[in-house]
């Protein structure tokens, strides 16, 4: 595997702060050494730097749209260009509405993705229906063709266009939707393994309903480190009970590495000031870690 590696300190999808942190928390624990060791190619293309936009004030009830606009549009540009240098790229976010640059400038480098999406969350919500004005509870409404008549034009978003269908999306992990993304996925037919499908089908079955109603189209993992139940990642900006255990965590990047497909990853959310003790933190970001390291051939068998 040849892995390039973008690091995204970027918060204002959201409110809180220490989001930023994480690309550095996360080569701080070994991950470029660590996916090395077991055999990758890897070249670290730093950390982009985003600039603040002043007085970056609500539209239409989003907040920081500007400054989400331009730190989507330079991310873009740079998984473009690390998919044209031949890797696999790998995005340590940030909040998840980073996954509107990254989706981007996948598809802009290697034309229409199937993405799969792990999270407690849909992030579907569009600007006029989010309750908190967060847009990382909104990248999907920007990148669907189906939603582009519900996302008004807004400012510093001009230079992206939809590239994503609701029939290349499959949702893995849902437990806190809100009723207005509900309607949206519902009326799109949008394919989720939400946490009853995972109880009831497992998460061997999940990944097998996933790769068959998928096409062969090169696969973008967005991992929401949020997906994983809080008792293992308890750092993170919105927590969900109910979560994903860290084997089922792990067996969802082992069967993606396995398909061969693995274009892109995301991993978001992480957040070092959420946790409450520092084995909060360690236990959260070595997760991570891991689920990377499963993403590019790490087997628990040796
Ligand atoms: C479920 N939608 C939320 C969370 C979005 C999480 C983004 B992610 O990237 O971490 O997945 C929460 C909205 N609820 C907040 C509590 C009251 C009810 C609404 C939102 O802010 O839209
Ligand atoms: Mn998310
Ligand atoms: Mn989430
Ligand atoms: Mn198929």
């Amino acid at each position: 595997h040849s892995v390039g590696i973008i690091g995204a300190p970027f918060s204002k999808g959201q409110v809180r702060d220490g989001v930023e942190c994480a690309p550095n928390k996360l080569r701080a624990a070994g991950l470029l050494e660590r996916l090395q060791q077991q055999g990758c190619a890897v070249k670290d293309y730093g950390n982009l730097t985003f600039e603040n936009v002043a007085l970056d004030e609500p539209v239409k009830g989003s907040k920081s749209v500007r400054t989400v606009g331009s730190a989507n549009q330079r991310l873009s540009e740079a998984v473009k260009a690390v998919k044209r240098d031949g890797h696999t790229a790998v995005m340590l976010g940030g909040d998840h509405s980073l996954a509107i640059g990254s989706i981007h400038g996948h598809t802009a480098a290697v034309g229409p993705v199937s993405v799969v999406w792990v999270d407690a969350h849909a992030d579907i919500h569009t600007p006029l229906s989010s309750n908190t004005g967060n847009i990382h509870g909104q990248p999907m409404s920007y990148l669907l063709y189906e939603l582009q008549s519900k996302v008004p034009p807004l400012p510093n978003f001009s230079w992206m266009k939809p590239c994503l269908s609701s029939r290349d999306l499959v949702y893995i992990g849902l437990r806190d939707v809100d009723p207005e993304e509900h309607y949206i996925m519902k009326l799109l037919t949008v394919k989720a393994f939400s946490m009853t499908q995972v109880d009831q089908l497992g998460v061997a079955r999940v990944m097998e309903e996933t790769c068959d109603y998928l096409s062969k189209k090169p696969i973008h993992l967005s991992y929401d480190i949020d997906a994983i139940d809080p008792s293992v990642t308890p750092a993170t900006g919105t927590p969900a009970v109910g979560g994903l255990t860290y084997r089922e965590g792990i067996y969802i990047t082992e069967y993606l590495c396995q398909t061969g497909l693995l274009s892109a990853v995301d991993m978001v959310e992480v957040n070092p000031l959420r946790g409450r003790t520092e084995d909060d933190v360690h236990s959260t970001v070595s997760t991570a870690v891991d689920l990377l390291l499963g993403c590019f051939g790490r087997r628990r068998e040796g």
